[in-house]
């Protein structure tokens, strides 16, 4: 359910992105981009592939850290905090911000193991009942738990595909994170399993920020309340996602909305 504007006017930034420039190598993909990102609000990144989508996506927890080619300048907020500074440990900042990927990628470990691990390497249970609870708990979060509570054991790759993506949301939320970024988190999913992952991000809304980036412009409009758009690198336009499809400030993204570019 699209959720009136004025419900997301008093929503602070959670993520404040200033000046931001990515270059691989010599290709420079990010250019200059700035923007806020609210809390309690789903925001959606779109636009033609190549256009720095998920570049960006991966700026905001620094998974682009792992890619040696990658140089970025500008500054990322999170709470007020420069997660590029040197004190940060990009481990313990992927805990708070919390990454689902494209194609489902759980553990070779059971279901219960695959949402365990975050909180055990960062020892948030003291003993096996507060494990047990956070499991539980991250599965509910995730829609899953009716669905694996007697088979917690068995292994987590062995779960459907729309199931495994769940399990890969209950992982991502067991470390108790701010910001959930999901990059086309829905591309490998059916029609039923899209719309139980949709559901799902409506709810987790709530709690969380979420980012996901989507090559679908309807996924856009039923699952964010904010919308940007990107196109060679420039992030040309942010704003209501009700706005963004109707009424469109930029020539660039009409064209994109409309079907002309893309
Ligand atoms: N790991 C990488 N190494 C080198 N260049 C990369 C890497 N990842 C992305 N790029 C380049 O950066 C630019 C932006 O790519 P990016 O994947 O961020 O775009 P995108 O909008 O997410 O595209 P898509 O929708 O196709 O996933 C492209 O020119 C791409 O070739």
């Amino acid at each position: 359910m699209q959720t009136p504007v004025s419900d997301t006017t008093a929503l602070k930034p959670r993520i404040t992105a200033s000046g931001v420039q990515v270059y691989y190598d010599t290709n420079h993909a990010l250019k200059d981009v700035s923007v806020n990102i609210l809390d309690r609000t789903t925001t959606a990144f779109i636009g033609p592939s190549g256009c720095g989508k998920s570049t960006f996506l991966r700026c905001l927890n620094r998974m682009n850290d792992t890619v040696a080619s990658a140089r970025v300048e500008g500054k990322i907020l999170l709470d007020g905090q420069d997660i590029y500074d040197k004190r940060v440990d990009p481990v313990q900042l992927r805990a708070r911000i919390g990454m689902v990927f494209q194609k489902p990628n759980p553990f070779p470990k059971s279901i219960y193991d695959n949402v365990a691990y975050g909180p055990r390497i960062h020892g948030l249970a003291r003993n096996k009942a507060e494990l047990d609870e956070i499991v539980e708990t991250s599965l509910r979060r995730a829609a899953l738990w009716n669905e694996v509570k007697d088979r917690l054991s068995a292994p987590g790759t062995g779960l459907s595909g729309g199931q495994q993506q769940r399990l890969c949301i209950a992982r991502a939320v067991a470390t108790g994170p701010e910001v959930l970024l999901m990059d086309e988190p829905c591309s490998a999913l059916d029609p039923i399993a899209t719309a139980q992952v949709e559901a799902l991000i409506d709810e987790l809304r709530e709690q969380y920020s979420v980012v996901i980036v989507t090559h679908s412009m309807q996924q856009a409009a039923r699952v964010s309340q904010k919308t940007a758009f990107f196109h060679l690198g420039n992030l040309v336009e942010y704003g209501d996602t009700q706005q963004i499809f109707t009424n469109p400030q930029d020539p660039r993204t009409e064209s994109y909305i409309t079907g002309r570019i893309g």
